[in-house]
Parts: structure tokens; sequence; C-alpha cells
């Protein structure tokens, strides 16, 4: 583990106005008309033109824009956001084209070119479409493009699906190394209540996670939003976990708030964080099932940090392949961790309690392996 210096509110708020690369992600509300199904094209430039303004002086930015969804309701002839998942995809696809060429023109008035990056969970969970998601916008960066990520949401499945666009973000930054991350939404900070509820107040600043125990976190507000105040805490939790401060306030507070101003609210990053690959396999992951362990191994890999041996499994849930990641549950579903399996859900169940030389006399010397590799084991 690296240690990161703990630092205060204004020395954060600094250090993201002044990020050499700033990962931005604006959610839908924050795009759409009034009616909540047509882009707002006055907000779109306003957005545009503060993140030009980083990019022509030499800062890289990474867009991270939500809406294609709610961009279709319109020209589908919808009245509110679909949802069942064909007709939420019908609309992200003629949404999305509608966005990213409204970027691209606001972009071009710049002399700014956009690149449309569209991911899904399955390329964040498979460690080598993680990497080569990195390169892609790595690439684009060094040639001057400003990328403009978003869910696939064409393809995207209930069961494998990001949803809202928060923690993808927070992905987007620990992928490229982000200095900053900026949540753009409809509320102007994180508030101790829900916005809408009288004498709610702003947080200004989130140090540590003991902060948010007072703090009710509520869901969505607006028609076209998904997620609400719920996954952007989450999000600032794994950029954090990454090194990466975030700062969250509304969309017309975009430039008070890069320029230092004391708007929104900012969360420190952790003081200590993880290798990269260990926070690839706890937050980019989607786990495929579960292993439930029994209070033996919990304290073998929590406690002395041990590999998973299948002696310590008492019942193994999902379908999963070997290399797929599941996750590591306590007898009473607590989920202590997520690992990398080495076994298929269709080999697993006849280990179970069984020690690993009797396994590898009885199966053969590859049956002597561990079922989760304390290398590929990341408690949470
Ligand atoms: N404690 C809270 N502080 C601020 N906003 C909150 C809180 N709890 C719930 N919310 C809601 O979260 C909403 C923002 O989330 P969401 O609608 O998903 O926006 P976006 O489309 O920008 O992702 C706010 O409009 C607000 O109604
Ligand atoms: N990928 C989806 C995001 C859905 C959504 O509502 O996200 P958000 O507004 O960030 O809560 C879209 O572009 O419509």
């Amino acid at each position: 583990m690296t240690t990161a210096p703990t630092a205060s509110a204004a020395a954060l708020r600094h250090a993201v106005g002044e990020a050499r690369r700033l990962v931005v992600k604006v959610g839908s509300s924050s795009l759409t008309s009034a009616d909540g199904g047509h882009l707002d094209v006055g907000a779109l430039g306003a957005l545009v033109d503060a993140l030009a303004a980083r990019r022509v002086a030499g800062r890289q930015v990474v867009l991270v824009s939500s809406g294609a969804i709610a961009a279709g309701i319109g020209p589908l002839g919808l009245s509110r956001r679909p949802t069942d998942l064909a007709t939420q995809q019908a609309a992200a696809s003629v949404g999305q084209g509608a966005l990213v060429a409204a970027y691209q023109a606001a972009f071009s008035r710049h002399g700014l070119t956009v690149g449309q990056v569209l991911l899904t969970a399955d390329d964040t969970t498979r460690r080598s479409h993680y990497t080569n998601a990195r390169r892609t916008l790595e690439r684009l960066l060094e040639l001057g493009i400003v990328p403009i990520v978003n869910e696939n949401d064409t393809v995207a499945t209930h069961e494998i699906r990001f949803g809202d666009n928060d923690r993808l973000a927070a992905l987007v930054a620990d992928l490229v190394g982000a200095d900053g991350l900026v949540l753009l939404t409809d509320v102007d900070a994180l508030h101790d209540g829900p916005p809408s509820q009288a004498g709610s107040r702003r947080v200004p600043f989130v140090a540590t996670t003991e902060d948010l125990e007072s703090v009710t976190i509520g869901g969505t507000g607006s028609a076209v939003g998904s997620g609400g105040m719920v996954t952007k805490v989450e999000a600032a939790g794994i950029a954090g976990a990454a090194g990466v401060p975030t700062l969250l306030t509304r969309l017309p507070d975009v430039g008070a708030a890069l320029a230092g101003a004391d708007v929104g609210t900012v969360f420190a990053p952790a003081a200590a964080t993880r290798a990269s690959r260990k926070r690839w396999l706890a937050h980019a992951t989607t786990a495929r099932g579960r292993l439930v362990i029994d209070d033996g191994a919990v304290a073998a890999v929590t406690e002395r940090r041990k590999s998973l041996l299948p002696a310590g499994i008492v019942e193994v849930e999902g379908t999963f392949g070997p290399g797929e990641p599941v996750d590591v549950c306590a007898a009473d579903g607590r989920v202590i961790g997520r690992g990398l399996v080495n076994y298929s859900s269709g080999v697993l169940p006849r280990l179970l309690g069984r020690s690993t030389r009797d396994l590898a006399r009885e199966l053969g010397p590859e049956y002597e392996r561990e079922v989760v590799h304390r290398d590929d084991l990341v408690i949470l």
C-alpha cells in the first residue's frame, strides 16, 4: 500500500481546479430540457465552453456524459423515460448519436475534436478489455482529442449494467490516472438530507467516510436521472480509493468550481491506496457468482491473508468459468471479498470441504491449486 497525505478542502479544490488530467461526468438531468425529452443545447454549450477553455490551456479532459436515453425520448415520440430495457436501448441508440453530434458541434467552435468511447460493464470486468480501454483513452488524449465516454446502452443487459454513469466515471478516473474527478448534477452539492426536505444543508467537505454518518443519502430526484446521490457518493469512494479527489456540484457552477470557489462538495481521497490490479478487482469487475465460506475460512482469508482453499467453502452459487470474478461471502451472506476463481462452477461443487492433498491424490496434481489465490483476492 502507498500512503497519500491528507489535505484540506481548499487544497483539494485547488488540486482539482489545476488538474493536468481531469475526468468530468455530467448527468442526464443537467443536459435535458425541463420536459426531460430533448437535449438542452444551452446547458451542453455552457459545459463545453468551460471544458474547452481548459483544453485550450493545455490541460486534458475526459468527459463522461449521460443523456443518451433522455435525448432519445423526444425523437421517439415517448412521453417519459422508458422503463423496459428494449425501449431504453432504442432510445439510447437514437439519443447517443444526437448527443455526440451536439458535443462535436460545440467543441468544434473551439477548434477541438471529440472521440466517442462506449463501454460496457463487461469491458471493465475483463482485465484485457480494461487495459485496452486505457490504451485507447491514452492515445486519444495524446492526439489532443476530447474523449466522450458513455455506457454502451444499446448492448448492455440488466444483469451486467452500470445503469448510471457515476461508477463508470470513477473507474475512468482511475483508468486514466486522473488528478481529479468532477461530478456535475442538478443539485448544487451533497446535502445532509434530501435537498427537497426543508432545512437540509450543504456538506462542503467529506474528509472521511465518518463524515457521511450523519448524512441521509437518497435516490434520484428527477424523471431522467438514475442512481441519485447514492451512486455519486459511491463513485467518490472509488475515485478516492485510487487517490483521486472528487468535486461534486451543479453544471452552472462548473466554472466557479474549477476556479477553486467554495461551491459544491469536495471529497478527499483515501489516505492509503491499494495496488491498481486490486482496485480493478474491487471496483471494476462484476461478480459472476458467490462462494459461501465457513467461519474458519473467513478468519484465514481476512486476518491471516491466506488463499481460499476448497475445504473452507460450503456453497457455490452462479455460473462462472475459471479466471472469472466471484464474491466471497460469509455464512450470514455478508460479502467479505472478491476474487478470481481458479475452477468453474461446474467443477467446484465436488471439491468442497476436501483437502487439496486428498484432491490431488484422487484427481491429479492440477487439483492441488487453491480456489482463489491470495494475490487474486481483495478483501472488501
Ligand atoms: N443527500 C442528498 N444531497 C443531495 N442530493 C440528493 C441527496 N439525496 C438524494 N439526492 C438527489 O440526487 C439527485 C441527483 O442524482 P441524479 O438524479 O441521479 O442526477 P444525475 O442525472 O446528475 O446523475 C438530486 O437531484 C437529489 O434529488
Ligand atoms: N448511459 C445512460 C445513463 C443513464 C443515467 O440516467 O445516468 P445518470 O444521469 O448519470 O444518473 C444514458 O446515457 O442515458
